[in-house]
């Protein structure tokens, strides 16, 4: 397969290393000091807090070159526009890896319908520098694999061929046929969690506010209250019924953890997240009375 992965930042990188490693012929794009970086040092990988490095040389590119099979997207909500930009003149599937709370159809409409999957980067981790530290393999990432789905949720061979070649790079990837619901849910969830744990100054600090937890609790709450669709997967039906206190307790739990500490909540560009969060609220108050 012939792929083009555009924004080398933690997921994409991550993503890219992993393709390439599975023989694909893999391009990622980049730009700015990211782009020397990587035409230096090939993507950097270190695994949660370990100090090995390990360097996969990646071929990097800055501008789409045309030819691929698929491109994956991941960059942040905010920056995607400019993307769909540059993707308007080619060819070849387009699969959107990234929070994004408001559907296929504003990506079709600049790049043609018929090109675009949807899914979630569901690994995670932060920038060391020019080094990816990325979540240790472990029981957030068997649970949540990579959703990847067509956005009227049927299986189709480019779909199935898709999950196959991602699965076969060592990656944890399923199909979903509800992917706009499981992203909908998901943003109903990460939205409040992420402006929380950057308003406080990271995962910990937030663990160590229970004000602040309550007050997320109860948006997530108010969030997934006023979403257009049952939440997806369905165990997001427990901030429904759970009583706030155990909820708290099972996020702060949450936060002081692995899966919190390596992942965008931890993240080094809080200004990056801010603007990326802006953009996630504006898409859910399109279909919901949420803040
Ligand atoms: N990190 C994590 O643990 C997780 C992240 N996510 C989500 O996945 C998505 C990607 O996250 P992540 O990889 O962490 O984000 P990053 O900010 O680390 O990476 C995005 C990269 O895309 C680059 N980029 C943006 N626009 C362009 C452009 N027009 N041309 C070239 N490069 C561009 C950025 O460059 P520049 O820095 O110059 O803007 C940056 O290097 C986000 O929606 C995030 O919320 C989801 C789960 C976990
Ligand atoms: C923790 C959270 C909600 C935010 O980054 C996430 O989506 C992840 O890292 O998988």
């Amino acid at each position: 397969m012939k792929l083009l992965v555009y924004g080398a930042g933690v997921l994409g990188s991550l993503f890219a290393a992993r393709m390439h490693e599975a023989g694909h012929d893999v391009a990622l794009l980049a730009r700015g000091a990211r782009l020397a970086a990587l035409r230096r040092d090939g993507v950097q990988l270190a695994e949660g807090d370990a100090p090995a490095v390990t360097r996969v040389p990646v071929p990097v590119v800055e501008h789409p070159a045309g030819g691929y099979d698929l491109t994956t997207v991941f960059v942040r909500t905010h920056q995607v526009d400019a993307v769909l930009e540059s993707l308007a003149g080619l060819d070849g599937d387009v699969l959107f890896l990234l929070n994004w709370a408001a559907g296929a159809e504003p990506l079709g409409a600049v790049i043609g319908h018929e090109r675009v999957l949807l899914g979630f980067g569901a690994a995670g981790g932060t920038m060391d520098g020019d080094v990816v530290r990325y979540r240790p393999a472990g029981l957030a990432t068997r649970m949540v694999p990579m959703p990847i789905g067509e956005p009227d949720g049927r299986s189709t061979p480019r779909l199935r061929r898709i999950v196959r070649d991602v699965r076969a790079a060592g990656i944890n990837a399923k199909a979903e046929p509800r992917i706009d619901a499981w992203l909908k849910t998901h943003a109903a969830f990460s939205v409040p969690l992420e402006q929380a744990a950057n308003a406080a100054g990271g995962p910990l600090a937030l663990a160590g506010d229970p004000g602040a937890l309550r007050g997320m609790v109860r948006l997530i709450r108010q969030n997934l209250a006023a979403m257009p669709n049952p939440p997806v997967p369905r165990g997001f039906g427990a901030f429904q019924v759970l009583p706030e206190g155990l909820l708290v307790t099972v996020l702060r739990r949450f936060l002081r953890g692995p899966t919190a500490l390596h992942s965008g909540l931890n993240t080094a560009s809080p200004a990056a997240v801010a603007a990326e969060l802006e953009r996630m609220a504006a898409q859910m108050r399109t279909y919901a009375r949420v803040r």
